[in-house]
């Protein structure tokens, strides 16, 4: 990571920054957008097997309710602190106003390695962190889902922890991301896939028509990160047909296949063997280190991991022709900045990724009235949102852009999509910020 990126939340914040100043945003609002609401920090005792009590730290950010009751995800990862949290929960904030949806931002977490815990202690953790979280959450006040290394399964033990405070009472939109067996929705597990694999499709058809056809045959794409997003995402695109998917790669294992891999023998190789092994892929493949996948020599780059794997380290490297943020962060401002130089487009994380937080409205909408949608009806709405919200986009890139630099003092460089997606509310919604009484 690059030095002055040590902190995550405070590389976010430059985001808010500049959006200040190519929008004009009023100086209160700036303050209130810049702090955290609420932030949690939390003991998560857990009774492990061998009979040893261990203290994980757990954490719950909201970091604004301005739009309506706050929304983000629960990782489970050693790398989890205040600061991630923080950075995550911000990020959320805007990715609900990019989808306009009626939703703040917030996230969670516990410093763990799920991986090295049992099933059972992984529920005894979930459900301890269910519980330190309880007074918290609620229906209308904030509304977790999955995020790194967490699921389904965890989200139903979230949940009932939650009920058992409320009475015992059947409280499913408490939490989104959860089993459909248990009041979840239908297209919620692809959702966050296939909202980028829309993105991408109207992008082809609209401002990066290179996608449609690029000179030298199918739109070659390497994906780092290979779990829920990033699965979905390369199946959706080899599905597509229109695209080469060359390399993926998960934290340990990468593999890589000029003609293309195939996605299905990949996802099936990594559930058995927890790893992408070349060899058992078979095909053409080879293995490649899950760091040099980053800098191959591709049309499409789909970061679909952690935050900060594109840094001012190796920016210089980066071949890709255009960058999409499935990750949460995972280009550094700095990293931004340059690849912003060499015009190529990044488009931004909190519209990228948005289709999870999307069908997770469309899923807490369903929860609140009973009224039960099909995977059809899912897929058609998340389509349609993804496509306007992008169209809105690149109207107030648009915008943006013809006012030029006019007012701005020039340092600000090239305004991007990032700029546009950060600048996009901005205006039209005051952040429930009225003026008075703060
Ligand atoms: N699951 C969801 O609905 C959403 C996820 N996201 C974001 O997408 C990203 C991935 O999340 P999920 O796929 O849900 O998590 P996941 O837990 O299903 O998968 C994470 C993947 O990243 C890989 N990984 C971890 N560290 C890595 C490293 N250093 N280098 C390469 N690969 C590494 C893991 O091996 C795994 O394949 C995160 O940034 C998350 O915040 C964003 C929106 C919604
Ligand atoms: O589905 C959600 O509510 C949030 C998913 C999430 O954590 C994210 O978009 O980063």
């Amino acid at each position: 990571m690059d030095a002055e990126t040590d902190s995550k939340l405070k590389d976010a914040l430059k985001n808010l920054d500049r959006a200040g100043k190519i929008a004009g945003i009023d100086p209160e609002v700036l303050a209130l957008l810049s702090n955290p609401k609420e932030a949690l920090t939390t003991s998560v005792p857990v009774r492990l097997d061998t009979g040893k009590l261990q203290i994980f730290r757990g954490y719950r950010v909201r970091w604004s309710d301005a739009r309506g009751p706050t929304k983000g995800g629960i990782r489970f990862h050693p790398s989890v602190c205040m600061d991630e949290v923080s950075a995550l929960a911000f990020w959320m904030t805007f990715k609900c106003a990019v989808a306009n949806l009626p939703f703040g931002g917030a996230k969670g977490g516990v410093a763990c390695d799920p991986r090295a815990l049992s099933p059972t202690e992984l529920e005894r953790l979930s459900r301890s962190y269910g519980r330190s979280i309880s007074l918290v959450i609620g229906p209308d006040r904030d509304i977790p889902a999955p995020d790194v290394y967490t699921n389904a399964r965890v989200m139903g033990w979230i949940m009932e922890e939650y009920e058992l405070t409320q009475g015992g009472t059947r409280q499913p939109a408490v939490i989104t991301g959860k089993a459909v067996a248990q009041g979840g929705s239908l297209g919620r597990d692809d959702a966050t896939g296939r909202g980028a694999y829309y993105l991408i499709k109207e992008m082809a058809s609209r401002t990066h028509r290179e996608l449609l056809a690029p000179a030298d045959g199918l739109v070659t794409v390497a994906v780092h990160g290979f779990g829920n997003a990033g699965q979905h995402i390369a199946r959706f695109l080899h599905l597509d047909g229109k695209f080469r998917v060359v390399a993926v790669c998960d934290s340990r294992s990468g593999v890589y296949c000029a003609a293309g891999l195939d996605i299905d023998r990949c996802i099936e190789v990594k559930s058995d063997q927890g790893i992408l092994d070349a060899a058992r892929i078979g095909g053409g493949a080879t293995s490649i280190e899950p760091a040099a996948l980053l800098l191959l020599d591709v049309h499409l780059l789909i970061p679909a991991a952690i935050e900060n794997v594109i840094d001012l380290q190796n920016v210089g490297q980066v071949r890709a022709r255009l960058v999409v943020e499935v990750a949460n962060g995972p280009v550094t401002m700095d990293a931004d900045r340059e690849l912003a130089k060499r015009s190529i487009d990044v488009i931004p994380d909190i519209l990228a990724n948005a289709g999870g937080v999307i069908v997770s409205y469309f899923e807490w909408v369903q929860s609140r009235t009973g009224n039960w949608w099909s995977a059809e009806q899912v897929h058609e709405r998340l389509q349609a949102k993804i496509a306007s919200e992008f169209r809105t986009l690149v109207q107030v890139l648009k915008t943006i852009r013809e006012r030029g630099h006019a007012g701005l003092d020039g340092s600000l460089g090239t305004l991007t999509f990032r700029d546009a997606a950060y600048c996009a509310r901005a205006t039209t919604d005051r952040c429930g910020y009225s003026g008075n009484g703060w």
